[in-house]
């Protein structure tokens, strides 16, 4: 397949054009793969990879655990040979590039910090590798423990630091020598649910300040959300789709982006018609009309449909909403709202996040008349 992320990134980043002074030629993506295959004996960890990412853009990496992630952040970095393919940095072939000449900064999870040095020693650590003068290291170090907001604390050693803490040293360890390409890998993986958003927002202004291309792994949707210009889908070897966030969330391409993605429910229609991206299907006794999610065959009979829990409502919304006779399986009250499990007429289950009020309509084991909004269901290619 081929990928190409070459449109605009979201417009909060149009809004703050960074300073580049050494941007390469406008023609040179950041980072470019092109047809990587890797195989480990009989397991083909990528089967040909695709991507152009602009210089200076933020491209998150999501998918399932195995789905190649890691392999293709090894491959770039140069710890891995390809079997097959390219990896050109600003224009430039790395393929055949030891790690250390493709000038990366990384951060990985288990990239630990250097447990005997300070902060301000670790940061250093790549200025010096790279022989630059002490009073420029000294300056850098300074600057960079300031990005990072942790100023005062740049003489402690690692156990000296909380866990977030040690992670902005990480990042700014990466970003000392100001590389044109950061590559990270599940960097925020150890720390708790609160303190990794937290640092995604920072890790967000700190890319808009530095302006380096990013590629960030991760498995949590929320972190990709939060972080992302760009978002690429791993499946299986293969990216699966490429998009902004909202794209992908609001017309995902196929079953597996829907629901992996979206968390979206996905259900199989009747195809009755196409008319340019839109479908006609019949679901649950109810003719619609919905967006399709990648060009569709005319011919399919069957197709799948993307449909978000929150486009089921108990009230009609939506210029066309579809009202649906649903049996109720279970319900959980979560105090914000009720969480449901429904099952239509032809046997397909659905679940649906209502409004705490929806509570005195649920019976458990009857029925329940539900209005889902068809505007925000995507009809996606039928998979057995
Ligand atoms: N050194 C290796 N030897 C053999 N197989 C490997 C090796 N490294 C990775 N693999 C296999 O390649 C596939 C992709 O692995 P990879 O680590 O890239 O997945 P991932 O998406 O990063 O997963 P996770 O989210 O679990 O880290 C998996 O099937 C894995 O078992």
């Amino acid at each position: 397949m081929n990928v190409r992320a070459r449109k605009e990134p979201r417009q909060e980043a149009e809004a703050e054009p960074r300073p580049a002074p050494d941007a390469p030629a406008e023609s040179a993506a950041g980072l470019e793969l092109r047809g990587l295959v890797k195989r480990f004996g009989g397991t083909e960890a990528l089967r040909g990879i695709d991507l152009v990412a602009e210089h200076g853009n933020f491209v998150t990496v999501l998918g399932p655990s195995g789905s190649g992630k890691t392999t293709i952040l090894r491959v770039v970095a140069g710890f891995l040979a390809p079997d097959q393919g390219e990896v050109l940095i600003d224009g430039r072939d790395v393929t055949r590039m030891p790690p250390a000449a493709r000038e990366i900064g990384m951060v990985f999870q288990n990239y630990a910090l250097f447990p005997h040095m300070t902060a301000a020693d670790n940061i250093a650590y790549g200025l010096k590798m790279r022989r630059f003068p002490k009073a420029d290291r000294d300056r850098r170090v300074a600057e960079m423990l300031e990005l990072v907001g942790l100023g005062e604390l740049g003489g402690r050693l690692p156990r000296e630091l909380s866990g977030g803490q040690q992670q902005r040293v990480a990042v700014a360890r990466a970003l000392a020598f100001r590389p044109q390409l950061l590559l990270m890998d599940e960097p925020l993986g150890a720390l708790d649910r609160e303190l990794r958003m937290r640092m995604a927002v920072e890790l967000r202004r700190l890319h808009k300040e530095a302006g380096a291309t990013t590629v960030y792994v991760t498995h949590d949707r929320e972190e990709a959300l939060t972080l992302s210009d760009w978002i690429v889908i791993m499946h299986d070897g293969r990216i699966d789709a490429v998009g902004t966030a909202e794209e992908l969330y609001t017309r995902p391409r196929n079953a597996f982006v829907a629901s992996f993605f979206g968390g979206h429910n996905v259900a199989e229609a009747t195809l009755d018609g196409l008319d340019g991206d839109r479908a006609r299907v019949g679901f649950a006794g109810c003719d619609m009309e919905v967006l399709c999610g990648q060009p569709l065959e005319p011919s399919a009979g069957r197709v799948g449909l993307s449909i978000p829990e929150e486009a089921l409502s108990l009230t009609p919304s939506g210029p066309a909403p579809a009202r649906l006779e649903l049996h109720v399986l279970d319900d959980l009250y979560l105090g914000n709202g009720v969480r449901v499990t429904l099952r239509t007429g032809e046997g397909v289950t659905l679940r649906a996040t209502l409004s705490r009020d929806a509570r005195e309509s649920i019976r458990h084991g009857g029925t329940l008349t539900a209005y889902l909004d068809t505007t925000q269901v995507a009809a996606v290619p039928h998979e057995r």
